[in-house]
């Protein structure tokens, strides 16, 4: 065949394709339709992370041909993206500002047409979702080399909020100039606290003469360069892609971290509960009382019923009672049989529990 033929195929398969999606967008309203009439006056849940999950994963298993299933499950990421948008305009808070790995992480979650709402903590994250001003929020829970953000579980103690699912995201940072400059001139470096400690073998090696100076998001360093710097002082920011988009600036040298896997896992945090997926990973918070043999008896159930632990971390007790304060995710969700009896088990050991949530493993 020919350019113009090829290209005539071409125009007749995106004909097709575009008649489906619009399709697709009519059952998507429907669904919302039904949805709304089955609440029974209760507020509406129109985002269904599981169901999402399962469709994602039913793309992955069937992909054929050269496309990588994940490039086309991303394809499809965004046909629901737009087809829930549909149903109803979906709001998600995120720790800001514009430009962070954080919306980055929203925007792979969610697609692109959620609507973003920055905020300046990750508290606020919560306080947003908690009184209902945004549906769904992003919070980053742990980096690969810089281990847990102590924040976010710190805010889950106090939070009626649920986990509703994850987002593994690499990360790669840049070191970012507001133009070209000599790296021997370089006064201040500035970055999240998390990002220059992800960064700072090669930072010892390339600048060490640059002052470090932590500020709340790479994506706020990033303007400071663009927007603040003082006359006779050459300032850089490490950040992501995004951040110099945002703020139009130079590479001065490409993937920085320390440790090239370097990733990050972010939390989606929302009112509802997701429907096992026969995929799934659940997070608990669990107080143990000061004796000999606490810990193992938190452990022993996980092996006894072969569930696999992924995560364990402790956190300092604020109240005197809760001698011991862990963090844990394992495999499965709560209404797995065997996880259930799990929970039932860790109820005898522990002075208190409290589940976070059980939400499908990410597939993007
Ligand atoms: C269409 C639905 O609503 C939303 C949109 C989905 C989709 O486009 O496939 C899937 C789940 C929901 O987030 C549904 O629940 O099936």
């Amino acid at each position: 065949m020919n350019l113009d033929q090829l290209r005539q195929g071409i125009d007749d398969v995106d004909l097709q394709i575009q008649r489906l999606i619009e399709r697709r967008a009519e059952l998507a309203q429907q669904v919302g339709r039904v949805k709304k009439a089955d609440s029974n006056d209760q507020p509406v849940v129109f985002y269904r992370p599981d169901r999402e999950a399962l469709v994602l994963r039913e793309v992955i298993d069937r992909a054929q041909g050269d496309l990588p299933p994940k490039r086309i499950a991303r394809i499809f990421r965004e046909i629901m993206s737009a087809c829930l948008a549909l149903e109803e305009p979906t709001r998600i808070a995120f720790l800001g500002p514009e430009g962070t790995f954080t919306e980055a992480a929203a925007q792979k979650h969610f697609g692109s047409a959620g609507r973003p709402a920055p905020q300046t903590t990750i508290r606020d994250v919560f306080r947003e979702v908690e009184a209902g001003s945004a549906h769904y929020g992003v919070v980053p829970v742990e980096n690969s080399t810089e281990g847990v953000v102590s924040h976010t579980l710190d805010c889950f103690i106090n939070s009626p909020l649920k986990i509703c699912g994850e987002v593994e995201m690499p990360i790669h940072h840049n070191l970012m100039a507001a133009g070209a400059i000599d790296v021997r001139a370089i006064t201040q470096v500035f970055s999240h606290q998390q990002s220059l400690a992800q960064c700072r073998q090669w930072l010892d090696a390339n600048i060490p003469q640059a002052t470090r100076t932590a500020v709340t998001s790479n994506a706020e360093a990033a303007r400071m360069i663009a927007e603040d710097m003082p006359a006779g002082e050459v300032w850089v920011a490490i950040g992501g892609d995004m951040a110099a988009a945002r703020y139009d600036l130079e590479f001065v040298a490409r993937r920085i971290e320390d440790e090239p896997d370097n990733s990050t896992r972010f939390l989606v945090i929302g009112s509802i509960e997701p429907g096992p997926t026969g995929d799934d990973k659940t997070s608990i918070i669990v107080s143990l009382e000061n004796q000999p043999g606490a810990l193992y008896g938190l452990l022993e159930p996980f092996k006894d019923r072969n569930i696999d632990m992924t995560r364990l971390e402790s956190r300092p007790a604020r109240m005197a009672t809760w001698a011991y304060v862990f963090y844990l995710d394992f495999n499965g969700h709560q209404q797995d049989p065997e996880v259930a009896a799990l929970l039932d088990d860790l109820r005898e050991q522990c002075l208190e529990l409290q589940i976070l949530g059980s939400y499908p493993r990410a597939v993007l």
